[in-house]
């Protein structure tokens, strides 16, 4: 962080801009052969952020609404990830600028599609727009990475922010700082389905805070090379062949009830691949295109009642839309 504040020019507040308000889109990180690194955005849900100038100095989270309130999920500057994300932008280059922050949140809370790193995308995106001159996203990424970390116990993972600030499906060389490559996504589409329970990414890490052995490193590190391969060769075979996960997903299936019923459906009904969204409970399973992936999405619905479980479903692309600024007001 300190090394991009070095690379960014002196940057000012542009007095005239009085609202601003952001998007960004809902994300699946891991994507079962690259945990901590890889991730994909999701299209037509996730969380907005509006942003008005105060006449004060003060940053004042006023209201949070859509599928969470200020019951569930703190107005607290410093353990809201959109407060602490625009302040500590503000203090890093000491920049004074008071706002109201209002957060529409379109994600569930522990839903395993990066509820948390979407809001942290929204709220820097927006904070940014009060500039003279705008930073350009690769500018900003480090900040959005970094209000994960606070949700993370203090590790940065950048495989939810990526996604959710660039679109498409990333594959990062590091989170801090931030250094990620964008991959072929090959017209790939994924049914994401998110069963009524609730996973916090910082439990779900306890789990494989485990030591493995040199044999599964090694194992998972070839499937993980050959699913790269196979994404820029567009070689579909190899793909569906080696999507597994051996690391994470026998640990952490345990508490995503009707797991291995839902792996089974999509396996018989053609997925290319599936996996664990995230940390879970959400999973997803990949599909050469959107009429078979809405046929698996309804069956994926259909497992998790068998459990007693409602779900939420999501058709996308692999190719979705990054963050984005969707309304800017002058005083
Ligand atoms: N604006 C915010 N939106 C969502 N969660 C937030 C926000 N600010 C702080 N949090 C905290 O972050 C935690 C939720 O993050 P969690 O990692 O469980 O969900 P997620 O981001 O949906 O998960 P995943 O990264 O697996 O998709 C909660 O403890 C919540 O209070
Ligand atoms: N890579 C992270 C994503 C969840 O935020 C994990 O699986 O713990």
């Amino acid at each position: 962080m300190d090394e991009m504040i070095k690379r960014i020019k002196k940057i000012k507040i542009n007095e005239k801009i009085a609202k601003v308000t952001a998007f960004a889109p809902a994300t699946s990180a891991n994507f079962a052969v690259g945990f901590d690194l890889m991730g994909f955005a999701l299209s037509g849900v996730g969380d907005t952020v509006h942003l008005q100038k105060r006449d004060d100095k003060q940053l004042v989270i006023k209201q949070i609404c859509g599928l969470l309130t200020d019951k569930e999920l703190s107005l607290d500057v410093d353990q809201n990830v959109c407060g602490a994300v625009i302040k500590k932008f503000l203090q890093d280059h000491q920049l004074s600028l008071g706002l109201d922050i209002s957060i529409e949140k379109g994600i569930p809370l522990g839903s395993g599609i990066g509820g948390s790193a979407a809001s942290s995308v929204a709220a820097i995106l927006a904070v940014n727009e009060f500039l003279v001159e705008p930073l350009a996203k690769e500018q900003l990424i480090d900040y959005a990475i970094y209000g994960e970390s606070l949700i993370s116990g203090g590790v940065y993972h950048g495989d939810n922010a990526v996604p959710a600030m660039f679109g498409g499906l990333v594959l990062l060389q590091n989170s801090k700082p931030c250094e990620f490559i964008q991959l072929p996504s090959l017209d790939l589409c994924a049914s994401v389905v998110v069963p009524n329970l609730k996973i916090e990414t910082k439990e779900a890490r306890k789990l494989i805070d485990v030591p493995f052995t040199i044999k599964e490193f090694v194992a998972q590190s070839a499937k993980t090379a050959a699913i790269i391969s196979a994404l820029y060769e567009g070689d579909l075979v190899r793909f569906k062949k080696h999507f597994v996960d051996m690391l994470i997903e026998p640990k952490r299936k345990v508490l995503i009830n009707g797991f291995d019923q839902a792996k089974q459906k999509a396996i018989e009904l053609g997925a290319l691949g599936f996996g664990i969204s995230g940390s879970g409970p959400a999973v997803f399973a990949l599909s050469s295109n959107k009429d078979a992936a809405a046929v698996i999405a309804n069956e994926l619905v259909k497992v998790f009642a068998n459990e007693g479980l409602s779900a939420e479903k999501y058709i996308t692309s692999l190719s979705a839309k990054g963050g984005q600024i969707i309304a800017k007001e002058e005083v």
